[in-house]
């Protein structure tokens, strides 16, 4: 099974990743991981660390000679802004006594409960490592689950619905045609627009609820679709909790900072409207499984992949470092103030979706894992595609 870890500091000098569990024999290029990690710096909103950084990863170990070796692949990312921050983030001696504590918490992000639950009378680390800034090493590690995905033709896309109050306009058909290409078709058109929407309209009005939100020193979250198809039938079951797969997408989804809900297929709405107007019916005999003409489902039934593309939601709260801050108190004079300020972004919905994609991989690798057996690409290969030739035989006409 796939695991992976990181470390670092979001102003440290490097962040790392260890990925363990990868099958040997997938061919992997630099490009594969670095792709992703400049899609994670794009979108308009940012602040002003994504014109400090040029993220790429080092790689090193577990791959040799542009395939992976069934051991453990070690990647750094360097800190660029590093050179910034040598004094205030010093591993070991303070290098003076004039770097300042910060003491004055901001609504709804991890410092006020950081610095109590850890110790500290400066908010300083909780920011370090709460800061998403560490979904650059998640991008990078989960990078890897994904080409081994796109090597047994499963794709996973994205685009963002909405942006504030803007967008969720994307017609279904053009959505449709886009994903009967594969995820990936979807997630190329998304990249060529700077908030990753697909209608103009949608995008014009995002980059102007951004600016106004930029002037007015507020900041905006959205909602992000995302869709994996090639997935076979059975991935997945609901013998066990711990087993179930929307459990672990949902989970792997609401372990991205500021991710704050998850919703699979369109579950909210199908929550309002009877079981007549919801289930998705069964029609026999498709190419491949049993055919559907809708999928509220989102894929998923009884926490196992049904053979529809599987789509996934998920909403990002808005930013919490407001420029015109809210109300909060010194912890050090327990005197009202308001919030702290650093530089930040005013929103990083498109980014947030780069990093959805990447998360969910491991955990459709390892669903298809625990399916298939395998420890190199070329037996897994086989046997899925054996077990998709079962399937395709069984719902033949
Ligand atoms: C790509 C990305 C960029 C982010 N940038 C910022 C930022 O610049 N400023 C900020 O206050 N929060 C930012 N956040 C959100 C915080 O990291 C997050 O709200 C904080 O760690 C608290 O965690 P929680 O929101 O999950 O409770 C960003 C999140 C993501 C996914
Ligand atoms: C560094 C990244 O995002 C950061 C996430 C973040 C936060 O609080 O989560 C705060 C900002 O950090 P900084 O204070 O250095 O500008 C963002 O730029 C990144 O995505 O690579």
């Amino acid at each position: 099974m796939i695991r992976y870890f990181t470390a670092g500091e979001s102003h440290g000098p490097a962040l790392s990743a260890i990925v363990e569990g990868l099958p040997s024999g997938i061919t992997i290029t630099p490009e594969d991981i670095n792709t992703e990690l400049a899609r994670r710096q794009q979108g308009y909103g940012r602040g002003g660390r994504m014109k400090i950084e040029t993220d790429k990863a080092v790689v090193l170990s577990g791959i040799r000679f542009g395939k992976t070796i069934g051991s453990p692949v070690a990647l750094q990312i360097e800190n660029r802004d590093w050179k910034n921050w040598t004094e205030k983030m010093a591993q070991f001696e303070k290098p003076n006594e004039d770097i300042p504590a910060i003491s004055i918490p901001r609504p709804g992000h991890a410092d006020l409960t950081g610095m109590i639950k850890y110790g500290f009378e400066d908010i300083r680390p909780v920011i370090e490592r709460a800061s998403a800034r560490e979904t650059a090493a998640r991008v990078a590690a989960c990078s890897l689950a994904k080409t081994f995905l796109r090597s047994v033709g499963i794709q996973i896309g994205s685009y963002v619905s909405s942006i504030g109050p803007a967008g969720e306009t994307a017609s279904s058909s053009r959505l449709e045609s886009l994903l009967a290409e594969g995820a990936e078709a979807l997630t190329k058109e998304a990249d060529t627009s700077p908030v990753r929407m697909l209608e103009k309209t949608d995008e014009e009005n995002a980059v102007a609820a951004i600016d106004k939100a930029k002037e007015e020193g507020d900041t905006l979250g959205g909602i992000i679709e995302l869709f994996i198809t090639g997935v076979p039938m059975g991935l997945g079951s609901y013998v066990q909790h711990d087993r179930r797969l929307d459990a672990e997408l949902a989970a792997a989804l609401i372990s991205i900072q500021a991710v704050k809900g998850v919703e699979i297929g369109t579950a909210f709405d199908n929550a309002r409207n009877p079981g007549s107007q919801v289930h998705d019916e069964l029609f026999p005999g498709a190419a491949h499984g049993p055919s559907r003409k809708t999928n509220r489902a989102g894929g998923l039934e009884g926490s196992m992949t049904n053979g529809s593309v599987i789509h996934l939601r998920a909403a990002m709260k808005p930013i919490a470092t407001l420029m015109s801050p809210l109300h909060s108190f010194d912890i050090t004079s327990m005197e009202a103030h308001l919030s702290h300020i650093e530089r930040s972004d005013t929103c990083a919905v498109p980014a947030c979706s780069v990093i959805a994609e990447a998360v969910v991989a491991p955990v459709i690798a390892n669903a298809l894992l625990k399916k298939t057996g395998g420890d190199h690409l070329a037996e897994i290969l086989e046997r899925l595609e054996e077990y998709r030739a079962e399937i395709a035989a069984k719902f033949k006409q």
